[in-house]
């Protein structure tokens, strides 16, 4: 299969502070990449530059090959993210807003009622998303998850945050199942990966040298003069 996005050369900036460059990387299909980094190293940044909600940076965003900026429109249109909020509209029941979402690109709702019970939420169907709990509501984004079987390129920040233990077992069957399908996961977790094959991009190597530390000292260090 061909490679599907691929990042050449990137850099990106917040408040004059460099964040991360020098980032090539090619997002394969069937593979799930779990991006990593302390707090503020620019894991949503990437995320968003990923999602072309931000188009601030330096370097290539390339997908299948071409300047993805070139094919926005069809990359949208197989692409699910699910940011940091809910993304869920309250006044709207967990049905509701399902149905919306399909309308919005221009799919089926028939998988609605599966997709809820597959998070579940089968019985709080038609009830007002603000009287759900923040995990329930959390469900309701992840319910997107299952309104296609098709191959897909999913992007995730912190998709397991609010969730419970059970669904957190669930959810990563979800995104092994959809990298099987031959689908590209990107993702941020501060927890471990338990059942998920993932490879791993930290934010960290990615530093300008003047903010790694630790490299800083070990590029200073003096080998102490052994030869006594
Ligand atoms: N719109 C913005 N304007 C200015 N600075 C921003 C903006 N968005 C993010 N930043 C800054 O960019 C840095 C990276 O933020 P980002 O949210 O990408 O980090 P993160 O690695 O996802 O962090 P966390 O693990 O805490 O979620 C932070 O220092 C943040 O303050």
């Amino acid at each position: 299969m061909a490679t599907e996005l691929e990042l050449v050369d990137m850099a990106c900036e917040r408040d004059e502070r460099v964040l991360f460059c020098g980032l090539s990387y090619r997002f394969e299909p069937g593979h799930v990449v779990q991006i990593e980094g302390p707090n503020g190293s620019g894991k949503t940044t990437l995320l968003r530059t990923l999602t072309t909600l931000s188009q601030d940076y330096a370097g290539e965003l390339l997908w299948r090959g071409r300047p993805l900026s070139k094919q926005r429109h069809d990359y949208l249109s197989q692409l699910l993210y699910l940011g940091h909020l809910p993304g869920v509209k309250k006044a709207l029941s967990p049905a509701e807003n399902l149905r919306w979402y399909a309308h919005s690109r221009g799919e089926s709702a028939r998988r609605v009622g599966t997709a809820l019970y597959n998070v579940g939420l089968a019985g709080f169907e038609e009830v007002p998303c603000f009287q759900l709990s923040a995990g329930q509501q959390r469900r309701v984004a992840l319910a997107r998850l299952y309104m296609s079987d098709q191959p897909e390129t999913w992007i995730l920040d912190e998709p397991f945050t609010a969730i419970d233990k059970a669904g957190v077992g669930a959810l990563e069957q979800t995104i092994s199942h959809q990298a099987a399908l031959g689908g590209t996961v990107i993702l941020t977790t501060h927890q471990d990966l338990h059942s998920i094959d993932a490879s791993h991009i930290n934010l960290r190597d990615y530093q300008p040298m003047e903010q790694q530390p630790e490299k800083q000292q070990l590029q200073d260090y003096q080998a102490p003069d052994c030869q006594q």
